[in-house]
């Protein structure tokens, strides 16, 4: 593995390192790779997770949810992976939200978010609260995040797909907390994926300082006073990192670097020539990156990573010059679309941005299979949008996306369809087996819970179908199937047979 890594990776390492420390680096390459997991405590609690989890979990240190897991098992072939318990993420990767400091109510944006990695745990760590607007600027890797948000039962998620200096229009001084998880070299990520140093070659460090630098003054321009952004890559060159927050600070001066504790120090000394131009920083600048964090793959166990705390003052007007978005119209909870509707159709699942908002959609089907099965608190707080046929909740003051490429604009809910309601899949996964009016729940060691998840018709008595104590009709119809309690998704109950509404492109293969 070493022997193949590029010839000029290797100087230039040698030259950040030193021999001695280069050497620890270069034997990284030739350890076992670090396996790990995120606990999705969205839906879960962490420690509920560990006392049922089938794996062999150790913490990680830097993670409150994190954990390793063994070489061998496979996180991925279980149903608790189909319920959204856990994220499958590589430990040092987990580190950026971490500093992100999150808590439940904000607004926060995951600015180069596919597919998902980083955003599931913002969301986990909102807790259902506040508004998560996340995006990223391929289309196809957009369909990765959406299916990942749906698995994770994101509720308060909205999902763009479009170029950030677009977003400006829409978001200036909107959001409490940013992540820019930037597209970089991808040096850090050469034990785990071996073709990237390939690409290595092909694309210069040089080609994703420009866009950096782009990412970092978009964001800036989208934070509100006294707001944090988390600049994170997974490369080691000093271009792409400090260079990159030092540049930020002279060009920012309300903002600062939030010292990172319990990792290795930024590096101000690689500021230097060939790499970057010596003298193009203020002392200010280059005294602050040495807050910021390096996670070396031979100091500590994952694959490397780097990260930059960056705060922007309170009593700033904001780098945009306003205070705050400007929020949508309209009540901010459950209401009725009311008006004309468009007609057109929203590109369901397959990660496409959407039409405009259509309005005079009926929603007594829906509010009709609410009444039936649902409890009334899945959707407080949040406000019904309809695009086409297709009906979302969308987190309360979120601002109008006008001109914006959504994709998803909140919690997709379900189709209205000639006078039916079809819930979505999304739905079943966000949903919780409480707020259920009529529910099944299969022992993970029931065989019918795997043939639950490939897509087969189940024998369910009609005893085994949960509901209402005070419930007299009989059990027919939609019934949200849980594996151990947790949602996995719809199924239609008659006369003893569930009909699997389990969706294809999900399923147990
Ligand atoms: C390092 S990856 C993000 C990984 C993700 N945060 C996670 O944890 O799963 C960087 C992402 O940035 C996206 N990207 C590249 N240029 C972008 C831009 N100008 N605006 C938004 N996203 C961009 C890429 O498509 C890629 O998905």
């Amino acid at each position: 593995m070493t022997k193949q890594l590029p010839p000029l990776f290797r100087e230039k390492m040698i030259d950040l390192l030193g021999e001695d420390e280069f050497e620890q680096f270069l034997a990284s390459y030739d350890e076992p790779r670090s396996f790990g997991l995120r606990v999705n405590t969205g839906k879960v609690e962490r420690d509920d997770f560990v006392a049922k989890s089938p794996f062999h979990l150790t913490a990680v240190p830097w993670a409150s949810e994190g954990f390793y897991y063994e070489e061998g098992e496979r996180p991925g072939k279980h149903p608790y992976y189909h319920a959204g318990l856990y994220y499958i993420q590589e430990p040092s990767a987990m580190a950026p939200v971490e500093l992100l400091a999150v808590k439940p109510g904000e607004r926060v944006l995951d600015l180069c978010a596919a597919p998902g990695g980083k955003s599931t745990q913002i969301a986990a760590k909102l807790q259902g609260e506040g508004v998560l607007v996340v995006n990223d600027i391929h289309s196809d890797r957009v369909k990765a995040l959406v299916k990942n948000l749906e698995l994770l039962g994101v509720r308060n998620a909205v999902v763009l797909n479009d170029k950030p200096e677009k977003m400006l229009n829409v978001f200036e001084g909107y959001f409490d907390k940013i992540l820019i998880d930037a597209p970089c070299s991808g040096e850090g990520m050469f034990r785990k994926e071996e073709e990237m140093m390939g690409q290595w070659e092909r694309h210069t460090v040089q080609e994703f300082a420009a866009m950096q630098r782009e990412l970092l003054g978009q964001a800036a321009l989208m934070l509100a006073p006294g707001g944090r952004i988390v600049y994170s890559t997974c490369t080691f060159s000093p271009e792409e990192n400090e260079a990159q927050i030092a540049e930020f600070l002279d060009k920012h001066p309300a903002f600062d670097v939030i010292p990172v504790d319990g990792f290795s120090s930024g590096r101000p000394d690689w500021l230097r020539e060939p790499w970057c131009e010596a003298d193009a920083y203020s002392e200010r600048a280059k005294a602050a990156v040495a807050g910021t964090a390096r996670l070396w793959p031979h100091r500590l166990r994952g694959e490397g990573h780097f990260v930059a705390v960056l705060g922007l003052e309170a009593r700033s007007l904001g780098a945009g010059g306003k205070a705050s978005a400007k929020s949508s119209a309209g009540a901010d909870d459950f209401v009725s679309a009311a008006g004309k509707r468009s007609g057109r159709h929203a590109l369901r699942g397959k990660g496409r941005a959407e039409a405009p908002p259509s309005t005079g959609v009926s929603l007594e089907p829906l509010e009709a299979f609410s009444g039936e099965l649902l409890r009334s608190e899945p959707f407080a707080q949040r406000r019904l949008v309809c695009y086409g046929e297709h009906a979302y909740a969308s987190p309360a003051g979120l601002p109008e996306l006008h001109g914006l490429k959504v994709v998803r604009p909140g919690w997709y809910i379900g189709a209205l369809h000639r006078g039916r309601f079809e819930p979505s899949h999304a739905l079943a996964m966000g949903l919780r087996l409480r707020e259920a009016k009529r529910a099944l729940s299969l022992a993970s060691s029931d065989e019918r819970a795997l043939r639950y998840l490939k897509g087969e018709t189940l024998e369910v008595a009609e005893s085994e179908i949960l509901r209402d104590p005070q419930e007299t009709k009989a059990a027919k119809g939609y019934c949200l199937v849980c594996i151990d309690d947790h949602p996995v998704g719809w199924g239609k109950w008659l006369d003893g047979m569930l009909k699997n509404e389990y969706p294809p492109g999900w399923r147990w293969t």
